[in-house]
């Protein structure tokens, strides 16, 4: 298959050296500096686009893909208050679209058990929920991708809670999430149910880049060829 890569940085490089081992070609590579590449043949070339840049552009980047007739794989996060455009996009004008707060197989079951878990709680009303998410310094966004999905969860399945919050929670109804930066983490995500009893927590910690990369690529794999706005839960029917 051929793959163009939109951002070039950590999950970009780790991206290509998982792709090329699974025996794909990688045709193009845009970073900050050669956007007119989106015009080039040889990114119009690509079976799929592999997108992983920053809140602040990935918008921008779907839509020169969708331009080039490219479909495009991302999993660039902070960027979901444009997610129902995307989805009009590729509704109305038959584009191609998968997105994944995290493409990594362990975090996608670890969603599952975030969702069975908060539906068991609405019987013990003596736990409170909190969340941790820790990542490495570099990171833009604030609670990340994952978190917020993971809150989304909850929401969805637990009858207490309404809305989630940045660190401190404003009513019982509202779940806060801690977001810690430090060092070189690669991402740890937490969900604490807490009574005057015990603590029962759940908790994901990616070892390295490989499993998110592996995912995308995975995900590219499933994407080739097909229409519409795509997800995890197509991939791996959860
Ligand atoms: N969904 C998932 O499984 C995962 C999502 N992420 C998300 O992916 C995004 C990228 O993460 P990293 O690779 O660690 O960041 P990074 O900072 O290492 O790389 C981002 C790259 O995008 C480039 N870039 C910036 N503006 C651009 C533009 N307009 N066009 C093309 N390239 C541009 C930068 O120069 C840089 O090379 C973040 O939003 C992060 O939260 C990260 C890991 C896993
Ligand atoms: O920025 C990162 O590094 C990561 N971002 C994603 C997120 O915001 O959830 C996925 C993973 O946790 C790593």
């Amino acid at each position: 298959m051929k793959i163009a890569l939109v951002g070039y940085g950590k999950m970009g490089k780790t991206i290509e050296q998982i792709a090329l081992s699974r025996g794909h070609e990688i045709v193009s590579i845009i970073d900050i500096n050669n956007p007119e590449d989106f015009q080039s043949d040889a990114f119009k070339s690509a079976d799929v686009a592999i997108e992983f840049t920053t809140p602040a552009t990935a918008f921008n980047n779907y839509m020169k893909c969708f331009e080039a007739g490219v479909p495009v794989v991302s999993g660039t996060t902070g960027w979901l208050d444009r997610l129902d455009e995307v989805k009009q996009i590729c509704e109305k004008e038959g584009k191609t679209f998968f997105y994944a707060s995290n493409f990594s197989v362990g975090v996608n079951i670890f969603f599952a058990l975030n969702k069975y878990l908060a539906k068991i709680m609405n019987n013990f009303p003596s736990y409170d929920v909190r969340m941790t998410e820790v990542h490495h310094i570099h990171k833009l966004d604030a609670p990340s991708g994952t978190a917020i999905t993971l809150a989304e969860g909850v929401i969805e399945n637990l009858d207490r809670k309404d809305r989630w919050t940045l660190e401190t929670a404003e009513k019982p109804t509202d779940l806060p999430i801690h977001a810690i930066r430090e060092g070189e983490v690669p991402g740890i995500h937490e969900i604490i149910y807490e009574s005057e009893a015990d603590t029962i927590s759940i908790k994901h910690d990616a070892k390295s880049r490989a499993g998110f990369a592996l995912g995308a690529v995975i995900a590219a794999e499933f994407t080739a060829g097909k229409k519409g706005f795509l997800g995890m839960n197509d991939l791996f029917h959860f």
